[in-house]
């Protein structure tokens, strides 16, 4: 079984994508970390995530990043969307998402595309959502458990820009698939968002079967 779980910024996406993994004993694939690791590696090589030439540069990027705490930081966040809006990066990065969707038993991944682009085939599919607000004080906290201490006005403008540029581009934009189901987490507590979820998993393979 496929399951893909899309949504913006800390919709809570990666929350519900790890549960369901452990529920149903498949392996799990955050795919913003590739994204993030493009864009990270960009910065670090002082050059510019909006030039793609620059971006592709960084398509091989150390896996020893994905130990790296900075990756899930602000800066990376915002590197990692504008890598990700150049057609070449996201070609560069397609087979494997692809692989790891397609492995015998399946797999949940998460991101921007997987139900549209990278496993259109996945038979469960789930956009989370949540106000922008909400999700730029979940962010805000879990960047201040993390000992980085950026204002709840910068997280908030972050998250914004980034829905803006994730929903415009050309190349695999941010939206659900025809065939999703949207769930909601502004007003769920954590557990209530993964029932929620495994209703729907429960509902969908009952549906199929
Ligand atoms: N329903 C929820 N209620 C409160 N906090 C949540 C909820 N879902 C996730 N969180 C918290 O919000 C932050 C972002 O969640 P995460 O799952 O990483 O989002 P995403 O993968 O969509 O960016 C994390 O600190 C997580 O613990
Ligand atoms: N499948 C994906 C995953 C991430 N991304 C990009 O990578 C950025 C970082 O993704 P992420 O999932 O790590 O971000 P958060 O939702 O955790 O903040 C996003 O803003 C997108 O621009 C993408 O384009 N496609």
């Amino acid at each position: 079984m496929i399951i893909a779980v899309d949504g913006p910024a800390a919709s809570g996406k990666g929350t519900i994508a790890r549960a369901l993994a452990k529920r149903y004993g498949l392996p799990h694939l955050d795919t913003g970390l590739l994204y993030r690791a493009v864009g990270l590696t960009v910065l670090r090589e002082g050059a510019n995530p909006e030039n793609e030439a620059h971006a592709m540069a960084a398509v091989d990027f150390d896996e020893a990043l994905f130990d790296d705490p900075e990756l899930r930081g602000d800066e990376a966040g915002r590197a990692a969307s504008q890598v990700s809006a150049h057609p070449l990066v996201r070609a560069a990065l397609l087979n494997r998402q692809r692989k790891f969707a397609r492995q015998p038993g399946g797999a949940v991944l998460d991101g921007r595309d997987i139900g549209t682009v990278i496993a259109p085939e996945a038979e469960v599919k789930l956009f989370v959502k949540a106000t922008p607000r909400i999700r730029a004080q979940r962010r805000h906290a879990e960047l201040q458990r993390r000992g980085s201490f950026v204002s709840f006005d910068k997280v908030l403008a972050d998250i914004r820009e980034r829905d803006a540029r994730d929903m415009a581009r050309a190349t695999a934009p941010l939206k659900p698939a025809d065939d999703a189901v949207l769930l909601d987490t502004s007003f769920l507590s954590i557990d209530a968002a993964i029932q929620r979820a495994v209703a729907l998993v429960e509902a969908r393979t009952a549906a199929a079967a």
